[in-house]
């Protein structure tokens, strides 16, 4: 949980080394998935205006660094990554939950890159995730107007793929967490893997990477007790 309430938890330099050492530390824990949320009625609401101010620009360009550096080991996490977004997600916070595999809003959860509002553009990948993820032209829309939309909007963009009524996004991601911790741990992995790196990428350069970690799936037991599971018709016990 991002816990820096009275500020709505808006990313400083402290909290972005947090972070970083944070999921430095759970790479190594074998995790099946990981949920992040915010305290209180953010989820993140941005990078913090108030350190940004009087930055040089190698300063800020140190700072974009930073957020970008800690986003992308975010995405290569290696496994799924759920943010519950219980509120204002913007700028930062927005490009933060760009980063994350699977986006899941809650009723009061609002959505922006209010960057250009600031005399600044997104700093922290937004300009490259926000296309990835709606695409080219919904993101510059949203970028250029700084417009902040609600939850139903970011649903209907493709930016988050369910919503919840108040107060249930940590559980409803929590349902997620758990149907995907059900399946193969490998699996899942080598599948993000795929997905991230074949994306963008030419048919026949996917394909190549996609045939690869297939088949390394076949040197794993888990895919010897998932076949045998169905064959013998009885859920799988996957290690
Ligand atoms: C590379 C990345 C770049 C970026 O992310 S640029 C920053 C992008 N984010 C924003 O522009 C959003 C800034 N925040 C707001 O617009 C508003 O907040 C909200 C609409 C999110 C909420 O408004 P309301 O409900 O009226 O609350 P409140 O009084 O504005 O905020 C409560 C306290 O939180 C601090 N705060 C909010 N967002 C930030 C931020 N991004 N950086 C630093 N502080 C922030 C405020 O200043 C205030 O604090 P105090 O009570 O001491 O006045």
């Amino acid at each position: 949980m991002i816990s820096r309430p009275k500020a709505l938890n808006a990313l400083n330099h402290k909290l972005l080394y947090e972070l970083q050492q944070i999921f430095s530390e759970l790479e190594n824990e074998k995790l099946r998935a990981l949920i992040i949320t915010g305290e209180g009625k953010a989820f993140i609401a941005g990078a913090d205006v108030q350190e940004m101010r009087g930055m040089t620009p190698q300063q800020a360009r140190d700072f974009a660094l930073t957020g970008q550096s800690l986003f992308k080991k975010i995405e290569q996490f290696p496994c799924p990554v759920i943010a519950a977004i219980n509120g204002y997600a913007l700028g930062g916070g927005m490009e933060l939950a760009l980063s994350c595999d699977i986006r899941i809003a809650d009723e009061n959860a609002k959505f922006g890159q209010p960057e250009v509002g600031l005399g600044i553009t997104p700093g922290f990948s937004g300009t490259h995730r926000l296309a990835k993820h709606v695409g080219i032209s919904q993101a510059k829309e949203l970028i250029f107007t700084a417009e902040i939309i609600n939850c139903e909007k970011a649903y209907e963009i493709g930016l988050v793929s369910r919503l919840t009524s108040e107060g249930m996004v940590v559980e409803e991601a929590t349902k997620v967490a758990k149907k995907i911790s059900n399946n193969s741990k490998t699996a899942v992995a080598y599948s993000k893997i795929s997905i991230e790196k074949s994306h963008m990428q030419n048919l026949d350069t996917a394909n190549l990477i996609e045939r690869d970690l297939f088949g390394l799936c076949f040197a794993e037991e888990d895919q010897k007790e998932g076949m045998d599971a169905f064959l013998n018709k009885r859920k799988p016990n996957f290690k």
